[in-house]
């Protein structure tokens, strides 16, 4: 790919802050920059706590898909699941009103300052809510130890899991966590172990999964994400990192690429704000996301403008993650 000129990129560029509804791994605003590429609007919107090395891949994935042609899709909707964050038990029943027709929910769990005995309540009522036939999985986004792991799993498989993702913080625990509940029978998915491991295929190789969590941003775009899920030889989950309307038309793209797809995708997460860019935005409706590209609405893009301070920090960090692209080749 021959990269856009810093200059172009900059013409191109609009930065918002959408607030949410429910606060989510500690955002109570997200911030991103758009672009509008000669392929459509895209996205470079990596958490403001990453390097620069990090966010790189970020930015290539967002030129990629705001200058490339993409993979032909072979399916047209993606099927999704509603996002629960590590709220009270009390509030579930109100995040999942906002995720409409959606049969699978992911919940949070492993909170910082908070115990399994949260984690077993908050599981419960989203098991409540969504009755038998619904699927429930949850995300610890590596916060357990292994021994933390091995309980909360034997309390939590009475509820019955559809997977569980990232228990542990590395390949070598999701392994030894793996062997030690194969008897429950709940599979486990890794996502950090792909998505911000040095090696993405080391958990694959390693037989430390069941299944992977791909994201289109950190993985460098559409095309390489798809490589990463060939190669692994493993059921794929797209997921978003919380983006805007326009980077879940990136997750969608991902997800319409795919050979096989057979578990709902983690792409419902516009339904946490309380604006977006487009109109309508990126939500699920009965469950599932048309697939396409999607072009923000002019006077929602003025609305949620950044300030003039974030929008000079997010064009200074464009420019230099758009250099380490350059430096890099
Ligand atoms: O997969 C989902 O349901 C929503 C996306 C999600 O959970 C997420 C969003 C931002 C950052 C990390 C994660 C994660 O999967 O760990
Ligand atoms: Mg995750």
């Amino acid at each position: 790919m021959t990269l856009p000129a810093i200059e172009e990129l900059r013409d191109v560029a609009r930065v918002v802050a959408l607030p949410m509804a429910t606060r989510f791994r500690g955002v109570t605003v997200r911030e991103a920059l758009l672009l509008h590429g000669p392929e459509g609007w895209t996205e470079f919107s990596p958490f403001v706590e990453y390097d620069d090395a990090e966010a790189a891949a970020w930015l290539a994935a967002a030129i990629d898909f705001g200058w490339n042609p993409q993979p032909a899709p072979v399916r047209t909707e993606i099927g999704v699941n509603a996002t629960v964050p590590a709220v009270a038990a009390a509030d579930v029943a109100a995040v999942l009103a906002r995720f409409d027709g959606c049969r699978t929910a992911k919940v949070k769990v492993a909170e910082r300052g908070q115990s399994l005995s949260d984690d077993l309540a908050r599981v419960a009522a989203v098991r409540a809510v969504m009755g038998p036939e619904g699927r429930v999985r949850i995300d610890a986004n590596g916060g357990w130890n292994l021994d933390e792991a091995d309980r909360a799993i034997h309390a939590l498989a009475d509820l019955d899991l559809e997977y569980v993702e990232q228990p542990c913080a590395t390949v070598d625990e999701l392994a030894e966590v793996r062997y030690r509940t194969k008897h429950l029978g709940v599979p486990i998915a890794a996502d950090e172990s792909v998505r911000k491991a040095t090696d993405p295929l080391a958990v694959a190789r390693a037989g430390a999964a069941d299944l992977i969590i791909v994201k289109a941003q950190p993985l460098g775009g559409v095309a390489h994400a798809l490589q990463i899920v060939a190669a692994a030889g493993l059921p794929a989950v797209v997921s978003s990192a919380l983006d805007t309307s326009i980077g879940l038309a990136m997750g969608a793209a991902l997800a319409a690429a795919l050979p096989e797809l057979d578990y709902d995708c983690g792409l419902g997460t516009a339904s946490l704000f309380t604006m977006d860019v487009a109109a309508p935005p990126l939500v699920p409706r009965g469950g599932v996301l048309p697939v396409g590209r999607v072009e923000p609405d002019a006077a929602l893009l003025d609305a949620a403008a950044a300030s003039p301070d974030r929008q000079a920090w997010w064009l200074a960090r464009l420019q230099r993650c758009h250099a380490a692209l350059v430096a890099h080749g």
